[in-house]
This record gives structure tokens, sequence and C-alpha cells, in this order.
């Protein structure tokens, strides 16, 4: 185990090296905890959600594994993201889907007000976070053919449209109650497995049932709208309504923001090489930080280049103020919480990397057309001592240095998770 003086020590070394280049790692880290990353409820319970009814998770979400001890209530989620929240430095938020209402009985979901959020805003009030909202398009009867506000019955498009209507609502209360904005992201699922006969109507039923939805004007500072789109889906293989063109389209003409899902592209397609430029005519992105492993497979979000290149992106290009980083992963193959803390963890590590690079000589190199020193720089960047910044980070704000914060997690499966119902049930079988 890392003692507290040894990080203090290493923390020392690497300030010089990284002073040494230019890199003021006080400025870097002062930063680096005005970041808040919206933390996705639904990694916690496999996307199940209250409503209770029964529905299987549908329209192309797919959550595999059986590892023990999901959260099965509102209490045990809430309790699980403290543990989360516990293990990860900085202050962050929770990005809720409309589907993690407290609803007494059962509840439309084109009925659904802010009272079946009060719960949540009162926890979130109690731990000092700020809320992200969801409509939620899946997971109903009324979405099972693939369609919600493009369907081509006026009636199931009402009743999405009442949905989207309903949680702007929600989403405009929660960001009124907590003092800055609530981010609510749309995401439909509409499209078709196999190639349509018309690619254009649909697209015209989008655009028209989320121009309703938005219609009346809310005060953005309570409510930030984000389009989300998508390349395909499972049983949308062939279309999806709502792909990158149409959402560019919509949030350029309609000024909203763009939503870019890592796993929502060809597999060779990244989304950092579309931070600059979607910035040039969208005012703000929100992010869905997720890692695709063959297709748009939800993995927690590991190290990986893209991940690096992302954080890069944004800190090079000074976006920080209009980039809202979110994170969407869900693997019920591990510990729920472990996943968290590792997908967040990851997040927040490789954007103190980009912050700790020096950028203005890199931007220097490279104007001068020095490329041989700007690659040299960079590959060197990759062994300058970041983990003791990180270390520092983690211990001066309260969280687990290095791999301790897997014991707690340890401690906690075994105190809370495995006496949950399932968790019991499994360890019987
Ligand atoms: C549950 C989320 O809203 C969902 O994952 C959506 O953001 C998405 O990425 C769908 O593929
Ligand atoms: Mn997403």
């Amino acid at each position: 185990m890392t003692s507290s003086s040894n990080v203090d020590s290493a923390f020392a070394l690497a300030t010089e090296q990284y002073q040494s280049i230019g890199v003021n790692v006080g400025a870097a880290l002062k930063t680096l905890s005005t970041i808040a990353i919206s933390v996705h409820c639904w990694q916690g319970d496999d996307v199940a959600g209250f409503e209770n009814t029964g529905e299987a998770l549908g329209s192309g979400l797919a959550v595999t594994g059986n590892y023990p001890g999901r959260a099965r209530t509102v209490d045990e989620l809430r309790s699980d993201l403290e543990m989360a929240y516990s293990l990860i430095p900085g202050r962050h938020r929770l990005n809720l889907h409309a589907l993690y209402g407290e609803f007494d009985g059962h509840v439309e979901r084109d009925e659904i007000g802010v009272e079946h959020f009060q719960g949540w805003m009162e926890w979130a009030r109690a731990q000092s976070i700020s809320l992200d909202f969801n409509p939620s398009y899946f997971s109903h009867p009324k979405a099972n053919d693939g369609l919600t506000l493009a369907h081509p019955d006026a009636g199931i498009r009402k009743f999405w449209i009442d949905h989207g209507i309903a949680c702007r609502q929600i989403a405009a209360e929660m960001g009124a109650a907590q003092g800055n904005p609530c981010v609510n992201n749309t995401w439909v699922p509409d499209g078709y497995k196999d190639r349509p006969a018309d690619r254009t109507t649909p697209r015209v039923r989008l655009a028209e049932s989320l121009d309703t939805i938005f219609a009346d004007p809310i005060d953005a500072s309570h409510l930030l709208e984000a389009v989300e789109c998508k390349l395909f889906g499972i049983g949308s293989e062939s279309y999806v309504v709502g792909s990158h063109e149409f959402y560019m389209g919509y949030s350029i003409t309609r000024n909203k923001v763009l939503c870019l899902d890592a796993g929502h592209f060809h597999p060779t397609e990244v989304i950092s090489d579309k931070i600059s430029s979607t910035l040039m005519y969208v005012p703000e992105l929100l992010l869905h930080v997720s890692r695709g492993v063959r297709w748009d497979s939800d993995h927690v979000v590991t190290m990986s280049d893209e991940l690096q290149a992302i954080m890069q992106e944004i800190v090079r290009g000074n976006h920080l103020k209009r980039v809202h980083i979110g994170l969407d992963f869900f693997d019920a193959s591990i510990n729920r919480i472990a996943a968290w803390a590792i997908g967040t963890r990851n997040t927040l590590k490789a954007l103190l990397m980009a912050l700790l690079e020096p950028t203005a000589e890199l931007k220097r190199l490279e104007l001068e057309g020095d490329l041989t020193a700007r690659l040299a720089l960079m590959e060197e960047q990759k062994t300058m001592p970041f983990g003791a910044i990180w270390d520092h980070y983690c211990q001066s704000s309260g969280v687990p240095v290095g791999r301790q914060w897997l014991d707690a997690v340890r401690g906690y499966e075994s105190s809370v998770l495995s006496s949950r119902s399932d968790a019991a049930e499994n360890a019987i079988a």
C-alpha cells in the first residue's frame, strides 16, 4: 500500500518534472476539480429502472452478465451511487433516465411529473450534486415495434411527444432547483431492421415531433437540450431515423446541444475527431463516453487511445466550457460499482493527462512545421510521471489512492451487495 508521505514525495518530484517542461500542475489540478462528469444511473441496475412493469430492456439496448448484487430499489441504487462517488475524486453529477422515477403504482410515461423525482432531487441536494435527465423512449409496449417519435401512427407519436414534453418540464424544474442547467438528452431508437422503402418520411415525422416537444421556450439557465444520433442498433441495422446527419442538421438549425456517443459510429470512426468540427456549428456538445467493442456494446470505459484523444481535443481546443462529459456504459458481468469507479476514474485520468500537456509548445512546433519535435514530445509525454499527480489528486480529495478503491468495493460487496436476494440466490445456485 502507498503511504501518504510517499504520495507527497512522488508528487513533489513529478511536479518539478512537469515544471521543467513548462506545465503548471497546480493550474491543471484546479481546472480538473471544476469538471463535473455526468455519471449515468443505469450502470447500477442494468437499465431496468423502477416502473416495475416487467417490460424487458429493448429497442436495441442489451446488457449482458449476471453479476450478483444489482440495485433493485431506489434506496439500493442511491446507496450504490454514494459508494461509487466516494471512490471518485471531485464533485460529479447524476444522469437520470425517466424510468427511474419513484412511482406509486403505475404511471404512464406521458403522465410523469416532477413529483416522481422529488426524492432524487432531495437526495441530490443532500449529496451536493446536480442532476441531468433523459426521456425514456424504450422498454415500453408502445416502443416495441422500433418506432416512437417517428411512428406513422399519430396516436403513438402523440404519446411519445407528451412524454418528451413531460421530461422537458421535469428537467427544467431540476435545473431551477439546483441553480444550474439540467442537460436533458433525447435519444430515440427509431429505425428499421431491413432496408426501408421510405427513408424520408420518418425523418420528417421525427423533426416535427421534436419541434413540437421543444416548442415552448424554456430558460437556458435551467435547461439545456441535447439530441443523440446513432448509426445502427440491434433491430435497426439498416436504418436509424435519427442518424448523425439528421441530428447535426437538427441541432444547427434549432440551436440544440449535439450528443456524440463514442459507440454510435462506424467501428473505426472516432468522436475525438468530431469535437472541433461540430463545435464550429453547434453551441455545445454532450459526450456519451463509452467503449464499443466491435459494435455499440457499451463496455466500461478504459484508458484507451480514443479516451485520451477525446480529452486532448477538449483541452487543446479550449472547449471545456462547451462540452458536457457524460458516461454511457453498462456491464452486468462485473461488480457494477467497480464499473462506475473504473470508467469514471479513467475519464478523469484522461482529462488530467490532457491538462498536463505542454499544449502551447506542441501547437507552436506544429505552426513552425517542426513535425518531428511535435511527435517526439507527444510520445515523451506518455512516460511523464502522471500517476504521481493523479495519486496526489485522489489523496487530497479524500478518495482511495491507486488500487485501494477496489478493497472498498470488496468490503461493500460483502457487507451490502451479497445480502441482496438475487446475490444470495446466485450464491446458493
Ligand atoms: C440508456 C441510454 O440513454 C442509451 O444508452 C442511449 O444514450 C444510447 O446510447 C443508445 O444506444
Ligand atoms: Mn448514449
